[in-house]
């Protein structure tokens, strides 16, 4: 008998071969898919009718640091440089391992609200990340964010911390958790620092999470102080390679992005966070027409101010069409795949795809709404049209996280009163 049969969907799978069902099944069963088709032998505790609905891949979110929704209103309309270091390393100094744990709870109630099945995480006080999202049922790739500003002792203490977390919590929660080495970027980290990380994490055989030319200062301070950018300049390294995750990717030429695609890096595009802290416009399509795997991000609250994977599909499109001045740049299919597929390879995990013995991360999205209303192309709607409330229940490793627009997880009242308690109580110590 298996857990959970989802029928009468439209079920998106993902996968080239099984493409879309438009009369689906999708069977679970102790956490992963045990059968995606038109129907079922099977019969399962559970029952989902999804009439009406699409079954697809949870979102992959591939860049986030979840704590900062503390931090969501609270250092607007800012230049990229201002804002991170005269108002939120200033405000992260003050964060408590329970301010952490609250923020990042929230982060998890607000992704399972709008069908985000996984996330990368780059923060500090990541014990209580951990815990939060051990609690709360979802599934990420998270690493202790590591600065050393060219300092041999303070490399020292966050290499410790970076490795003593991995160690710690890679695999736990049921194999929900796993972590990455998160050297901050290449210039806040030094050269041999980065050298170090990525001899520790080929060792430990983990994956790197970084930001890289979000700004085109980034690209003048590489160039300043090593006559290259970062993408030759960690090139020269050996620092790139299938295990890396690279946020950002604004500021590129055509070399830097055949020396991406080349090494097989991920590339999470962060839309909104550039629009916002007008950082620039990633060249997407030139990076997936070269081969290579870009996936999607929202960067954390302070910069987005939330973290609906719907809105960046939609802002990723956009964008690109605008940027390139080209309406046929990134259709909704293809950023549809960085939404799902490609996170999933980014992140190493087998999700992102509705396919036999992957995992059950998957949400139902309700289209009887007047907004999803009628129904000419599903993935258009998804990504033109809808938007994260449209989720109406999210499943991560078999379990049911919200069912019916009701999370069943956590206690969302709950986490709320005390989400506002403590950002009241982080401002004023700011402040004072
Ligand atoms: O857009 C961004 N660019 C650079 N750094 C950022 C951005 N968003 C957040 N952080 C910072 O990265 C560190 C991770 O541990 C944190 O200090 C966070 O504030
Ligand atoms: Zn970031």
């Amino acid at each position: 008998m298996a857990d959970i049969i989802i029928k009468n969907a439209y079920v998106l799978t993902m996968d080239p071969d099984l493409g879309d069902i438009e009369n689906g099944v999708v069977v679970i069963e102790n956490g992963l898919i045990k059968e995606v088709g038109r129907s079922t032998g099977s019969t399962a505790d559970k029952i989902i009718d999804a009439r009406g609905c699409v079954v697809m891949p949870g979102l992959i979110n591939t860049h986030c640091h979840a704590g900062m929704t503390l931090f969501r209103g609270y250092a607007d309309d800012m230049h990229l440089k201002e804002w991170l270091e005269d108002r939120i390393w200033p405000a992260e100094a003050k964060l408590t391992d329970d301010d952490i744990h609250i923020g990042s709870l929230l982060a998890c109630l607000e992704m399972i609200r709008s069908g985000t099945t996984s996330f990368a995480d780059m923060y500090i006080h990541m014990d209580r990340v951990a815990q939060a999202v051990k609690e709360s049922g979802i599934r990420a790739a998270l690493s202790y964010g590591m600065i050393d500003f060219g300092s041999k002792e303070k490399a020292d203490a966050e290499l410790k911390e970076g490795s003593r977390f991995v160690s710690q919590w890679n695999g736990k929660a049921d194999g929900r958790i796993t972590t990455m080495y998160g050297p901050h970027a290449p210039n806040t980290c030094s050269r041999e620092f980065l050298i170090r990380v990525k001899e520790q994490a080929v060792k430990d055989k983990i994956r790197i999470h970084i930001h890289v030319l979000e700004t085109e200062a980034e690209l003048n301070y590489m160039k300043e102080n090593f006559g290259m950018c970062s993408i030759h300049f960690l090139k020269d390294i050996d620092f790139w390679g299938t295990d890396v995750l690279a946020a950002h990717c604004v500021w590129l030429s055509d070399g830097d992005i055949k020396i991406l695609a080349e090494y097989g890096v991920n590339i999470s595009h962060n839309p909104v966070s550039n629009m916002k802290l007008a950082s620039g416009i990633a060249p997407v399509a030139k990076l997936i027409a070269s081969g290579a795997n870009v996936c999607l991000g929202t960067d954390g609250c302070a910069s987005n101010n939330n973290l609906d994977m719907f809105e960046e599909m939609k802002t990723a499109a956009l964008l690109q069409k605008v940027g390139t001045m080209d309406p046929t740049a990134l259709p909704a299919r293809q950023v549809l795949e960085m939404a799902t597929v490609n996170g999933a390879k980014a992140l190493g995990i087998k999700s992102g795809v509705l396919k036999e013995g992957h995992n059950a991360d998957m949400i139902i999205v309700d289209m009887r709404k007047p907004h999803l209303t009628p129904l000419h192309d599903v993935a258009s709607q998804l990504v033109y049209a809808a938007s994260g409330k449209d989720v109406r229940t999210t499943i991560v490793a078999g379990k049911v996280l919200m069912e019916d627009f009701m999370v069943t997880c956590l206690d969302e009242q709950d986490i709320l009163g005390k989400a506002v308690q403590t950002s009241k109580n982080l401002a004023s110590r700011i402040d004072s």
